[in-house]
C-alpha cells in the first residue's frame, strides 16, 4: 500500500458550517476555471473547490485506507450543519482507480461545497465563514482549434484486439470483457474544464456530469448511491447508435431485441447483484432491461435497489461491486488478464469509481465512463470502451466507440 495524505486531517481545520442558501445560479456556474469538483445531474447535486485535505493511495488495502481516512478525518469535526440533508456537512470527492491496487485513487475534501437538492440549496466551508462566489458569465468565446492522435492503439489494433477476444470467447475462455481505447487531443489554447462541464451538462442533462482531480465527463452509470440503508445502482451494458426519424425507432427496438447486448447486459447485471447480495437483506432486479436514450448512443439499463442488512460503509460496499461487467467482463479476473494483454494501455481513472461521500455514510459513485482526463493545460486524453461477446463485429465495436468519443468531443470542440 502507498498512501500520500498530501494533506494531513490533524493540520485541517476542525470547524465545518453548513448554512442554507438560495442562490440561483447554476452550481457549474459557481465553480473556478481550475481545480473545480463536481457531480451534478439536472442542475442539482454538488460542486466544490480548494482543498481540505487530500488523499492519493493505491495497493491492496486502498479502500480501506482511504475509508479510515475520512473516518479519521470527520471524527472529532466541530460541525453546525442546519441542512442535514445526504451532501451537507463535510463531503469527500473521489476518483478510484480502474485498478485501485495498481492505480492511484484520488480523494479530495474541498474547502467550499454548494450543493442544491430538491429543491433545497446550501453552502459547506471548512475552516472558514461559508460565503457565496460570484457565478461566472458563460464562456462562449471562440472554440478552440484541437488536433486528434492516436491513443495506444490505433483503430485498425484495436479491432485486432477485440477481434483476438472474441477468439478467446469463442474457445470458451471467457464470455465477456470490455475493451477500451484512447484518444490524444491537443488544443491551440488552454482547455476551460468549466466550459467542458457546463456542456457535458447541457447536452446529457440526466447524466453525472463530474469532474475530480482533472478527470471531467458526463457518465450515465451509477455504480451505488446510498442513502441511510437504501441502495440503488443503474447498470447499463449493450448499446446501439441513434438515427433519424423512423431509423432512431428501428434502432431502438432491435437493441431491446438483441440477443448479442441482452446477454452483454445480463452479465453486468449479474455482477452487481453478486457481489451486492451478501450486503444486502433485500435486492431487485427487474427482469427486463429498459432503453435509456442518450444524445449521442442508447443503452439497455437495470435499477437495481437494495437494503443493506449491515454498516458496511459506501467505500468497503464500492470496493465489493467494482469491477462489474459494465467495465471488466466475466468471469472478472480473466477478464482483467484479457485488457492487461489486449488493450495496450493503462486506464488510470477511467471506468474506475467515482462521486463522493458524505459523514454520515450517504454518497453516490458513478463509473467514470465518456470521460477525460485533462493533461496539462491544453491536453487531455479521451477513453471510450465497449463489451466484447460471442457475435461482437470488430468494426462495430469500434463505430460504437467513436459514437462515445463523441460526447466529449462535441463538449470540447462546442
Ligand atoms: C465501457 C463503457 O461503457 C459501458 C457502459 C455502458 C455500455 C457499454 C457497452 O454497451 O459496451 C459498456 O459496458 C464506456 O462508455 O467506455
Amino acid at each position: 500500500m502507498t498512501a500520500a495524505a498530501l494533506t494531513s486531517p490533524a493540520a485541517a481545520s476542525r470547524a465545518v458550517t453548513t448554512v442554507r442558501s438560495e442562490q440561483a445560479a447554476a452550481l457549474l456556474d459557481l465553480l473556478p476555471v481550475r481545480g473545480g469538483l463536481s457531480w451534478v445531474r439536472h442542475g442539482e447535486g454538488l460542486v466544490g473547490w480548494g482543498e481540505a485535505a487530500r488523499l492519493e493511495v493505491s495497493g491492496p488495502r486502498a479502500l480501506a485506507e482511504a475509508a479510515e481516512w475520512w473516518d479519521r478525518f470527520t471524527t472529532g469535526l466541530d460541525v453546525a450543519d442546519e441542512v442535514r440533508v445526504p451532501g451537507s456537512g463535510p463531503v469527500l470527492f473521489a476518483s478510484i482507480a480502474f485498478d485501485p491496487v495498481a492505480g492511484t485513487s484520488v480523494f479530495v475534501v474541498p474547502e467550499v461545497v454548494v450543493g442544491r437538492r430538491d429543491g433545497v440549496g446550501w453552502i459547506t466551508a471548512v475552516g472558514a465563514a461559508p460565503e457565496l462566489p460570484e457565478a461566472a458569465p458563460a464562456d462562449d468565446g471562440p472554440a478552440p482549434r484541437l488536433r486528434y492522435a492516436d491513443g495506444a492503439l490505433d483503430p485498425a489494433s484495436w479491432c485486432a484486439a477485440v477481434a483476438a477476444a472474441v477468439t478467446s470467447i469463442d474457445a470458451g475462455e471467457l464470455e465477456k470483457v470490455v475493451l477500451a481505447r484512447d484518444l490524444l487531443v491537443s488544443s491551440d489554447v488552454p482547455l476551460d474544464p468549466r466550459r467542458i462541464l457546463r456542456r457535458l451538462a447541457a447536452r446529457f442533462p440526466g447524466c453525472w456530469t463530474f469532474a475530480v482531480d482533472g478527470l471531467l465527463g458526463a457518465t450515465p452509470e451509477l455504480l451505488l448511491r446510498r442513502t441511510g440503508r437504501q441502495l440503488s445502482s443503474r447498470v447499463l451494458a449493450g448499446t446501439a447508435p441513434r438515427g433519424a426519424g423512423a431509423e432512431d425507432e428501428r434502432l431502438a427496438a432491435a437493441l431491446l431485441d438483441s440477443a448479442k447486448d441482452r446477454a452483454e447486459h445480463g452479465l453486468a447485471v449479474d455482477s452487481l447483484v453478486r457481489a451486492l447480495e451478501p450486503y444486502c437483506r433485500e435486492l431487485t432486479a427487474p427482469a427486463e432491461p429498459e432503453l435509456l436514450t442518450l444524445a449521442n448512443v442508447r443503452h439497455l439499463a437495470t435499477d437495481v435497489i437494495g437494503t443493506q442488512r449491515d454498516s458496511a460503509g459506501l467505500l468497503e460496499l464500492v470496493g465489493a461491486v467494482h469491477p462489474t461487467a459494465a467495465v471488466c467482463g466475466t468471469p472478472t479476473p480473466d477478464a482483467a488478464a484479457l485488457i492487461g494483454e489486449l488493450e495496450g494501455m493503462d486506464r488510470g481513472r477511467y471506468a474506475g469509481p467515482v462521486g463522493w461521500l458524505d459523514a454520515t455514510g450517504d454518497g453516490e459513485f458513478g463509473l467514470a465512463l465518456r470521460c477525460a482526463e485533462l493533461v496539462g493545460d491544453d491536453g487531455a486524453r479521451l477513453f471510450a470502451g465497449c463489451g466484447i461477446v460471442a457475435g461482437s463485429h470488430p468494426a462495430a465495436e469500434l463505430a460504437e466507440t467513436q459514437s462515445k468519443f463523441a460526447a466529449f468531443q462535441a463538449a470540447l470542440e462546442g
